[in-house]
């Protein structure tokens, strides 16, 4: 019987099982379908995907993060901030600030300590990615997709689409409590012009630096969090002049709050807990 060590832990409800790579060996060609069962509250562990915490060549370490439906993302702003609480907290690095390698490159991550335990993240997302082509997504010429016509079954829409490693597509409601997330998500999730599947986040503006957001996950479906679509969405209503530029923004998620600035100088930061709910063993 095989087995590896785990710990389950989460950034505002969004929760993933977090596996030290340092110490566990997993066959490379298992990994998708790992984290489709690991996920599994019935017969799992039950998670919104699964995360490697890696050896790097350009950083301490490096995350890996598979969703729920085994895709592999290429990045995770809940799951960077648990990956540095958990980094720091095991000794894998010293200093309070440290880079952490994503497969949509690197960011810097700087924990807040009180009494040894890691009580908050702050993860420098880098630059967001705002050509089509860099989100991606295909259809009309503009180089940038902000306030853009979008049918969907007949209906027509206005997107905003931002890349932070990873593909978001947002929208603009004025409830969110009644924000179409299970009913238009899934469909825009795998709409087929974005090639790469789509992350789909419902924002409503309460002013300039304040949104409640609700998001459908690329690859999970409803998450009570989501640290990437966040920065999209902070860097969407930027774009589209309803917040303001490198001002500290709320972002309300069903899960809790992130603060989010998306600075002069061009890059995200993204302020928030990350908690470790329990350890254990996994077989398979
Ligand atoms: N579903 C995402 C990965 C997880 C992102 C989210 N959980 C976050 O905190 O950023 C994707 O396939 O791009």
């Amino acid at each position: 019987m095989n087995k590896f060590s785990f710990t389950k832990m989460h950034g505002l409800g969004n929760s993933y099982i977090y596996v030290n790579m340092f110490e566990e060996t997993i066959p490379e060609s298992l990994l998708s379908s790992l984290a489709v069962k690991v996920s599994n509250v019935n017969t799992g562990i039950g998670a919104d995907g699964m995360i490697l915490i890696c050896p790097s060549e350009v950083a301490p370490v490096k995350m890996r993060i598979f969703n729920s439906d085994g895709s592999e993302g290429k990045n995770c702003g809940n799951g960077l901030r648990c990956v540095a609480k958990y980094a720091y907290e095991h000794g894998m690095v010293k200093d309070r600030s440290f880079f952490i390698e994503t497969l949509s490159g690197l960011v810097k991550a700087e924990v807040t300590v009180e009494n040894g335990a890691v009580t908050n993240v702050t993860i420098d997302m880098g630059k967001p990615r705002l050509k089509r082509s860099e989100i991606p997504m295909i259809g009309l010429d503009a180089e940038r997709v902000v306030a853009e016509p979008f049918e969907v079954d007949g209906k027509q829409y206005e997107i905003t689409a931002v890349s932070m490693g990873n593909p978001h597509v947002i929208f603009y409601v004025d409830d969110i409590t009644t924000a179409p997330v299970t009913t238009l998500g899934p469909i825009v999730e795998k709409d087929e012009r974005f090639p790469e599947g789509v992350n789909v986040e419902f924002v409503e503006v309460v002013n300039d630096h304040e949104l409640h957001f609700r998001v459908w996950e690329r690859g999970s479906g409803v998450t009570q969090a989501c640290g990437t679509g966040a920065c999209a969405a902070v860097v969407a209503s930027v774009l589209n002049g309803k917040t303001a530029r490198n001002k500290e923004t709320v972002v309300h998620l069903a899960g809790g709050d992130l603060i989010i600035t998306w600075t002069d100088e061009g890059n995200v930061r993204m302020t928030g807990p990350a908690e470790t709910i329990c350890t254990g063993v996994y077989y398979y």
